[in-house]
């Protein structure tokens, strides 16, 4: 039987990726809305309703609004928005975080999709907390640098209006205060928040982020080996994943795998170990798509695992 699909916000950046990784599957029928009425309330009701899965592509309100009018007690949900990333009843999908994650997310009814930025900071530091090697109070630092896309077609727009005049590096959320911040704490399993400086580039797509490790500070120093082992470890064991650690090298203190754009257009994430063992410093490199496995694929990956497809299909 044929799943049917309804992307509230399809015309938007997120919503566009998935339609693109969508298209062509025989297994689903998408349900469109027409353009002129994407905003019309009884419309965008009418096809939640109708629909099996809702992927919703929308800003937090109109979001939340979604989930407000589906009032037919079956539509399963998957929301690319902020909205209800720690909400009560929602799983989080991010299928590699845990063994029982892809098995949580097939169950579940409503997904929330994850933030582009917590994937780098989960996929380093939860393995590591969860091994041991790190203590889960130990103070974390995080940083980043993504492509305009990341905010949307308001940031695409202003980008690529100034061309090569915008800002090539622009440090942003220096309040402290980013909407990724009680996502990343909760399901980085991190008992204090972390300190969070993104950066936007004047590249249309792609992410690195980086989490540096001031190893002397822990109560037993790890080797870069012995991190990087915990890494591997766990997500060798996550069958189909999509994130993988690249050998460990620490002699290797540069590589075109770190440019934020080495992924585009795929669902891969891939960890760098760098380390030296004899100042105790070490820094875990997660390079990603920001629309790939920072959204779009991640949804589309989701989809697959809640209607038991290929967890690859379309990826
Ligand atoms: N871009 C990214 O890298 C990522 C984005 N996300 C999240 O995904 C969601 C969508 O983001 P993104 O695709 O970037 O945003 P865009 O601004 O590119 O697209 C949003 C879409 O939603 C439509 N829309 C806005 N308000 C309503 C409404 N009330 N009813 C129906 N449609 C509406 C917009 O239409 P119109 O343009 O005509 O107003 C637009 O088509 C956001 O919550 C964002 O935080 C998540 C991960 C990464
Ligand atoms: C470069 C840029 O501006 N990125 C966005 C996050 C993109 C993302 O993950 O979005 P949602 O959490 O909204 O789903 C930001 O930092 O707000």
């Amino acid at each position: 039987m044929s799943t049917r699909i309804f992307i509230d916000g399809e015309a938007g950046t997120t919503g566009l990726q998935i339609r693109e990784r969508l298209a062509g599957r025989s297994d689903l029928t998408l349900l469109s809305i027409d353009h002129d009425r994407r905003k019309d309330l009884s419309e965008r009701k009418r096809l939640l309703n109708a629909a099996d899965i809702a992927i919703l592509c929308l800003p937090d309100d109109a979001a939340k609004e979604s989930v407000a009018m589906i009032e037919n007690g079956t539509t399963r949900v998957i929301d690319a928005s902020t909205a209800h990333r720690v909400a009560e009843g929602w799983t989080y999908g991010f299928a590699e975080m845990d063994k029982a994650q892809g098995a949580a997310i097939a169950a579940a009814r409503f997904i929330a999709n994850p933030g582009c930025w917590p994937q780098g900071l989960i996929a380093a530091m939860r393995p590591l907390i969860g091994a041991g090697l790190v203590p889960a109070d130990q103070p974390i630092a995080y940083h980043g640098i993504s492509g305009y896309s990341g905010g949307g077609r308001s940031m695409i727009e202003e980008y690529e209006a100034a061309g090569t005049s915008a800002s090539q590096y622009m440090p942003y959320a220096l309040t402290f205060g980013h909407k990724h911040l009680p996502e990343m704490t909760a399901y980085g399993r991190l008992a204090r928040t972390p300190l969070f400086e993104p950066v936007v580039g004047n590249f249309a797509q792609g992410m690195t982020t980086s989490v540096p490790l001031l190893l002397e500070t822990l109560p037993r120093v790890p080797t870069g080996a012995e991190l990087h082992a915990a890494l591997a470890d766990h997500f060798a064991a996550i069958p189909g994943s999509f994130v993988t650690v690249a050998p460990y090298d620490s002699a290797l203190g540069k590589t075109a795998a770190l440019d934020p754009q080495a992924h585009n257009g795929t669902n891969a994430m891939t960890l760098h170990v760098f380390a030296n063992d004899r100042r105790a410093q070490a820094v875990i490199v997660a390079v990603y798509d920001n629309l790939g496995k920072g959204a779009s694929g991640a949804a589309v990956q989701n989809l697959n695992l809640m209607i038991g497809a290929d967890p690859a299909l379309g990826l």
